[in-house]
């Protein structure tokens, strides 16, 4: 295959997984350069930093944006290029990498990931749906932003609040004892839940949207959502007893949950979540704002290098 250079601006976050995965962006930077593109690196201090110099360095309308991190990475990606014609490209390095996961880029093998990345500058790219959420911060200002994975705005979404709050540790073990904190408090929560023109009144453990199958590295919450359908796929877990719902997390990781009666699967273009309790959304593992949120499919927004 002949190579096209092409410009390329790569956004680095060293710190995904931990900084366990901090080599990668290093990788990814000198092998398209080594292929002969011409390549803006870009990695800074942070997350808010970082959107603002790929902000500016997008001005130059490059060939591609590839975020080399995880779906908070990939969130960054799409609320920069959702609505433009500049493709994202992903190189997973992250926790749970599921957009990657899902548009079947490898995400246990960087090297196998950066070839892909060098095929698909050389193609047309996948178009796929984003995802706009807007909500009411507590001071009244109202906040917009995008997602391409999931957002959680049940049990998941007050673990990761927790974690977020925590200073130690530092690892992934945060997770783990902020689920334990929580799950010694698990009670259901009251929501209203408008899908497009209808409404649902429950009580509810977990209330989540799926743009994509997976969440936190492969729990297929709503394993049969398309990325390209215009649809957004809602998955709610009624009441359960704490033993339940341990019990029914591994078969979330391999999307068997379904059919169980206390799991209600349904599709929409436009969710309205409320809540009888304060509580934070998340999505693609990022803080977004308090509940109520609104979200609305934004078909084919956005374009990938997948
Ligand atoms: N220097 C930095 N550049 C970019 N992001 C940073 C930086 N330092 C901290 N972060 C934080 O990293 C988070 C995003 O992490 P990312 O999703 O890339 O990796 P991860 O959390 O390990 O993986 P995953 O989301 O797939 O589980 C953001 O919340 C951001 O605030």
């Amino acid at each position: 295959m002949t190579t096209k250079p092409k410009r390329v601006v790569v956004a680095i976050n060293p710190t995904a997984s931990f900084g366990a995965s901090r080599d990668v962006g290093p990788a990814v930077v000198q092998t398209l350069r080594a292929m002969g593109h011409e390549v803006t690196s870009l990695t800074e201090p942070d997350f808010e930093s970082l959107l603002e110099v790929a902000h500016t360095a997008l001005r130059s309308r490059p060939d591609a944006l590839v975020v080399v991190g995880g779906d908070g990475m990939v969130n960054l990606g799409v609320n920069l290029l959702a609505g433009t014609r500049v493709p994202l490209g992903i190189v997973p390095s992250g926790t749970g990498n599921d957009m990657a996961r899902g548009l079947g880029i490898p995400h246990d093998d960087t090297e196998a990931a950066i070839r892909m990345l060098g095929e698909r500058l050389q193609a047309p790219p996948r178009v796929i749906d984003a995802v706009r959420i807007r909500w009411t911060d507590d001071d009244g200002t109202p906040g917009e932003r995008r997602f391409a994975c999931a957002l959680s705005a049940g049990f998941d979404a007050i673990v990761n609040e927790r974690a977020n709050l925590m200073r130690r540790p530092k690892g992934p073990s945060r997770y783990i004892l902020a689920l334990l904190a929580e799950l010694a408090g698990l009670r259901p929560l009251r929501y209203r839940v408008t899908l497009d023109d209808d409404q649902l009144e429950l009580d509810a453990l977990l209330v989540s949207v799926g743009n994509n199958v997976s969440l936190g590295g492969g729990m297929k919450i709503t394993p049969e959502a398309l990325l390209d359908d215009g649809l957004l796929d809602v998955m709610l877990v009624k009441p359960l007893s704490r033993i339940a719902f341990l019990r029914i997390f591994p078969r979330v990781f391999r999307g068997e949950h379904t059919s169980d009666p206390r799991v209600v699967m349904r599709r929409a273009k436009r969710i309205r979540i409320e809540v009888d309790a304060p509580l934070v959304a998340y999505a693609d593992g990022e803080r977004i704002g308090p509940l109520p949120v609104e979200l609305e499919v934004e078909p084919g927004a956005l374009r990938v290098l997948a």
